[in-house]
């Protein structure tokens, strides 16, 4: 499990953790772990530290003193060592004199060779986009050398992910003391590359932010044990497509068989055509662990969906079974309820413009929970699961391939196969997040760089199953 905590909680847990500490301890311990992992990479690379160019672009504040002393240590070992400031009057004096006193020099453009680039200028005190010397420094990194980025890419919102205009593209990233949310979320995730924390001794509150890890989701996936039946096993029940969407019905069905229930049940006027595909399929009402509700509906079936909330199981909603959906109502229910909208239907169930949603994706995601006493999955680039109070999960997987029709239609007979099983709310939407993005990326890598279909997004799940257990 990742856990990632706010910037405002780091920096409390660092006040704290200062007052105990000697001046600039924890400068130095992020600054040798930063150098740690620089020369592990230079290593790798080169098969030593001595002799290595390496280029610090280093920013006002302290995240370019973190660059700069872990310069130092590099320098010490023999690499040379340059850096670049952002603003020449504004650098961390004490970080500066070390590295000037190991031998390392100062520039004012960044060299174009390298086998190192460590982005030092802006770390959890960057605001807003990079400004204009900042975002300079950013262009002039040279194509094909690796870039280490100090506690999080510059230009990267370390609370949101969010990235306003230019920004660094890192292979990796050293973080400090916690993760933070940014580097979880899309698109701060994905210019993160591969993250490593540091620990630097803070203490921390319960989790804010997680991310599942293979482990993780191999822990929750249901098996079978010998005492099994299908009944026992859970029985998934689709409320799902019709004339117009019969395929939302084929899809959901999909997603739930392949989800770890022993029975899917189909209840719907699109019962042929989920036969024709999948003749396991039980038809028409009966009894079931678990509802999913609204793929492909249309419009007017909210009285089913409301008859299925009236029950004491745990019930999904997705797509058209969201419209309208009452707070009250579902704020009555004592079953869990998991609702998994994409940002404009959370827009329009949070009566705000879905940019607002896009813009603030964590927040919106909470605001939604709490509104209806629900799980929310509110899928996306960054797909999270917030339910009141507990800490928002965030899922690692996935590709921007995924956004095609019908995938989300899987997503949900999947997650609800999952809650049929057993599985908690934020537990089922969390693990069906991230096997479903798993199974994407599967089913992207039989044709690299091509469209993938929802139905192949459901056929590759027992791979990404296999993966999960397999690591
Ligand atoms: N505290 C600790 O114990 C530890 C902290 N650690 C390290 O400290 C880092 C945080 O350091 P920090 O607080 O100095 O902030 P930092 O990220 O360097 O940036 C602030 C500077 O950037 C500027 N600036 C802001 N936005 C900008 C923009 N868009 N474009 C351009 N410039 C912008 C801003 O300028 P101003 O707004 O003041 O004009 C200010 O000068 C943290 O990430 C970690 O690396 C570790 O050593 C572990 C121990
Ligand atoms: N840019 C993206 N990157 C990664 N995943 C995405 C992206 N856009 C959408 N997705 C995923 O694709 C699926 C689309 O679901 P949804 O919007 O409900 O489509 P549909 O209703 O057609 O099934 C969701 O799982 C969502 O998280
Ligand atoms: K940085």
């Amino acid at each position: 499990m990742r856990t990632a905590y706010s910037v405002e909680t780091v920096r409390a847990a660092e006040r704290e953790l200062m007052a105990r500490l000697p001046e600039g301890a924890l400068m130095q311990r992020a600054a040798a772990g930063l150098a740690a992992v620089c020369t592990r990479l230079l290593t790798r690379r080169r098969g030593r530290v001595y002799g290595a160019r390496v280029v610090l672009l280093a920013g006002p504040g302290d995240n370019g003193g973190d660059a700069l002393y872990a310069g130092a240590r590099l320098a010490r070992r023999g690499a040379g060592v340059t850096a670049v400031p952002m603003d020449p009057q504004r650098l961390h004096p004490g970080g500066l004199a070390a590295l000037l006193a190991a031998g390392g020099r100062l520039a004012q453009e960044v060299p174009r060779r390298a086998d190192l680039v460590v982005d030092g200028l802006l770390g959890i005190g960057g605001r807003g986009g990079l400004r204009p010397a900042a975002a300079a420094l950013a262009g002039q990194i040279p194509p094909g050398v690796p870039v280490v980025a100090v506690d999080l890419p510059s230009g990267v919102d370390a609370d949101t992910g969010e990235v306003a205009g230019p920004a660094v593209r890192a292979d990796v990233t050293v973080t400090f003391g916690a993760y933070k949310p940014g580097l979880l979320v899309d698109p701060g995730a994905s210019l993160a590359g591969a993250v490593h924390l540091v620990d630097i001794g803070l203490e921390l509150p319960p989790a804010q932010t997680q991310a599942l890890q293979h482990a993780d989701v191999a822990a929750l996936l249901p098996a079978p044990t010998a005492t099994s039946d299908k009944y026992r096993r859970g029985v998934v029940g689709i409320l799902a497509g019709s004339r117009q969407y019969p395929g939302a019905a084929v899809l959901a069905v999909a997603g739930a068989l392949r989800g770890g229930a022993g029975a899917v049940r189909y209840v719907g006027p699109a019962a042929e055509a989920v036969l024709a595909r999948y003749p396991e399929t039980l038809i028409g009402p009966g009894r079931v662990q678990a509802w999913v509700a609204g793929p492909g509906l249309g419009e007017g079936r909210a009285g089913e969906v409301a008859d299925l909330l009236a029950q004491d199981v745990p019930v999904l909603v997705d797509a058209d079974g969201l419209r309208g959906l009452d707070p009250e109502l579902l704020r009555t229910r004592s079953a869990p309820t998991l609702l998994t909208p994409h940002a404009g239907e959370a827009a329009a169930l949070l009566e705000v413009p879905r940019e607002s949603v896009e813009a603030g994706r964590l927040s919106a995601a909470a605001a939604l929970a709490r509104r209806y006493g629900a799980t929310v999955l509110l899928k996306g680039s960054t797909t999270l699961i917030a339910s009141g109070g507990g800490p928002v999960r965030v899922n690692p997987t996935g590709t921007a391939w995924l956004a095609t029709a019908g995938s989300g239609d899987v997503l949900s007979g999947l997650a609800g196969s999952l809650l049929a099983a057993g599985l908690s709310g934020p537990d089922a939407g969390a693990v069906a997040a991230y096997l479903h993005g798993l199974a994407a990326r599967h089913a992207a890598g039989s044709a690299p760089g091509t469209p993938i279909l929802a139905h192949e997004v459901a056929e590759a799940l027992p791979k990404a199953w296999h993966e999960v257990h397999s690591r």
